[in-house]
């Protein structure tokens, strides 16, 4: 039977990325997705912005919704400092079986954790499961309709803290309208966009970062 796409993305990543080398493996499903196939990771206009965020923050604890391939994973993994740890959840198990090996292909694999679940049955469980008090930065890129719920889901689960940086992917295409207005209009957020394009092409796109105020 026919491959699947992110079978065909990690056999891009196996064939052209140096073994323990981040930026390989991020160069790699770049060329693949904009020379061959295209796929829906962050990319890399999109990701420069995510790399500004999360040097700037230098996080200790990131959650990431939304693996996919684990490009967005290697993109924040690589950054982070020695002991800095990032949870990405992923609820697809072939997507996860892709993401495992790009993420051990890019050698970070000792800074994440991948859990396999649907966000909203692990983000309560995020405490006592992994002993994590809040997190520093999280990163949405999962199902455009749960961006908001899930929020408030990590609000009501204590896991925000003042100065916790909310990042969410696709603010414009394909869009989380009901995200956006939340995020902007609520006291609890400092809210700015960041305009892009839309993953391998001209369409607009951006990110959206905003600052939980406790
Ligand atoms: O739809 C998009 N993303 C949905 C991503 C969903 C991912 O999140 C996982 N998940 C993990 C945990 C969950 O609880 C639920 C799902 C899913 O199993 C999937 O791996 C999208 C679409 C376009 N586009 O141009 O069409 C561009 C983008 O950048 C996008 O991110
Ligand atoms: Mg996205």
């Amino acid at each position: 039977t026919r491959s699947t796409r992110p079978q065909r993305l990690l056999k891009a990543v196996k064939q052209h990325a140096t073994r323990g080398d981040p930026q390989s493996v991020i160069s790699a499903i770049d060329h693949f997705c904009r020379h061959r196939e295209w796929a829906m990771n962050v990319g890399d206009e999109k990701g420069c912005i995510l790399d500004s965020v999360v040097s700037e923050l230098n996080p200790e604890k990131v959650l990431e919704l939304g693996t996919y391939c684990g490009y967005s994973t290697v993109r924040i993994a690589r950054l982070l400092p020695p002991g800095a740890r990032l949870i990405t959840l992923e609820f697809n198990p072939d997507y996860a079986v892709i993401a495992r090996q790009v993420i051990a292909w890019a050698g970070i694999e000792d800074k994440v954790q991948l859990v396999e679940g649907a966000s909203e049955d692990w983000i309560p469980r995020m405490k006592e499961h992994f002993g994590i008090e809040t997190f520093d930065l999280v990163f949405l890129d999962h199902w455009k309709d749960h961006y908001l719920p899930d929020t408030k889901l990590m609000e009501g689960c204590g896991l925000l803290r003042k100065g916790t940086v909310l990042l969410a992917d696709n603010v414009i295409c394909p869009g989380v309208p009901d995200y956006l207005e939340y995020v902007r209009n609520s006291r609890s957020y400092k809210s700015c966009y960041f305009k892009s394009h839309l993953e391998y092409t001209r369409a607009e796109d951006g990110l959206e970062k905003s600052v939980f105020l406790g």
